[in-house]
């Protein structure tokens, strides 16, 4: 199948900074592209520069748009924001505050005829259920609707890729999941390609085809939420999808030496599934387990070994943070989650163990692991 935007080998730089570098991008059309990753890690930059507010300093864009058109960009040819047959959502979506939800939606259709104007905003506020609000000023209306707003004013010139920067973080918690399955609906309907922008994780696994997760403005990872969250390929991507918490661990002295040594016990070294360093080349990078939830259980016959540091509540039980008991060892960790349904005090001495037979290895010489 035909791609619908093809980014390749893009870059940015700003005020000499390199801020985006090696994007590498593909979208069919109709899917839907969740950018994620730590604050300043270059998202809003991409979608900017993909919506051509930033210039971009290597790399191309090539568009295939709903006519059968290519628009390929490159520095050689910037095309103007205009041309790029591309619609974007703001944060605070940026509607006109001294124009009706009528005359916003039809702000960027002034090729077309009154006639044609009016029929295109009837549809769109049909297809958001803004009939009543055609009207009103923006002030007039709830968070939700002037997002629908938003939405409808980018739709109308029928864009062939959308872009929305953080659609959902302005709206209410409990409406939010409810809103996403809807315009996620929506735009499938509409077999819309989209690329948006957040913060939150649970966000891009309910509107999401395809996740891309960034670092200091390259792309580490892109591909199904269930890949990645199956197959992280750096601790960085594992980190911020928060897939687990971290153990650290000692390697085996010697190769014949099948355990894995923690303080929460040993492991069988063919556990190890996945291990993404290169052991022998590097001794001063930290060795950690990505431990799930379900990687522990408690263990009645063991001399305890962690500390409860932290409850919360949640639907699946509660929900702790263990330190372990020994804290002058190398291999000394802080918050290693693990749920259950009995409620402990804290500062409770627990004994606990690791359960499973597939286990993520990662190395790093970040601190932070
Ligand atoms: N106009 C600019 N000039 C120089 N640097 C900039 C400019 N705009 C953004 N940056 C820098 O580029 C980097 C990426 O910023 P960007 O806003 O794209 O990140 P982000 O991932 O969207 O962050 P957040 O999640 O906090 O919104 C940051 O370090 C930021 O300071």
């Amino acid at each position: 199948m035909k791609s619908l935007i093809n980014i390749e080998n893009l870059a940015v730089e700003l005020q000499s900074k390199v801020i985006l570098s090696q994007v590498d991008l593909t979208l069919s059309k109709g899917e839907i592209l969740g950018l994620v990753g730590p604050s300043g890690c270059g998202k809003t930059t991409l979608l900017n520069t993909l919506a051509g507010f930033i210039a971009q300093s290597a790399g191309t864009i090539e568009i295939n748009t709903n006519d059968n058109q290519q628009i390929k960009i490159s520095i050689e040819d910037m095309l103007p924001a205009e041309e790029r047959n591309i619609g974007m959502i703001f944060q605070d979506y940026a509607l006109f505050p001294h124009l009706s939800v009528n005359e916003n939606i039809c702000f960027g259709l002034k090729k077309l005829s009154k006639a044609e104007q009016g029929k295109r905003c009837e549809e769109l506020l049909t297809l958001l259920e803004l009939t009543e609000f055609g009207q009103r000023y923006p002030h007039q209306l709830s968070g939700g609707q002037q997002q629908r707003v938003a939405i409808a004013r980018a739709l109308a010139p029928q864009p062939s890729l959308l872009l929305l920067d953080e659609p959902f973080s302005n709206i209410d918690a409990r409406l939010r999941n409810e809103l996403m399955i809807e315009i996620r609906q929506l735009l499938k309907r509409l077999g819309m390609t989209a690329i948006f922008v957040t913060h939150n994780k649970d966000e891009v696994f309910t509107f999401a085809d395809k996740i891309a997760v960034m670092h200091q403005g390259k792309v580490l990872q892109m591909g199904s939420p269930a890949n990645v969250c199956q197959q992280p390929n750096s601790w960085q991507v594992a980190d911020f999808l928060q897939l687990g918490s971290w153990l650290p661990i000692a390697l085996p002295a010697q190769e014949h030496d099948a355990q894995i040594t923690s303080l929460v016990g040993q492991l069988a070294r063919s556990a190890i599934v996945n291990a993404l360093a290169d052991e022998d080349d590097n001794k001063s990078l930290n060795y950690q387990l990505l431990v799930k939830p379900n990687n522990i259980e408690l263990c009645q016959h063991q001399a305890n070994n962690v500390l409860v540091e932290h409850i919360s509540v949640t639907e699946q039980g509660y929900h702790y943070l263990l330190s372990s008991i020994e804290q002058n060892n190398v291999l000394s960790f802080s918050q290693l989650s693990f749920y259950s349904q009995e409620l402990y005090a804290l500062g409770a001495k627990l004994a606990i163990k690791l359960k499973g037979e597939h286990f993520h290895l990662y190395a790093a010489a970040d601190p932070h692991l």
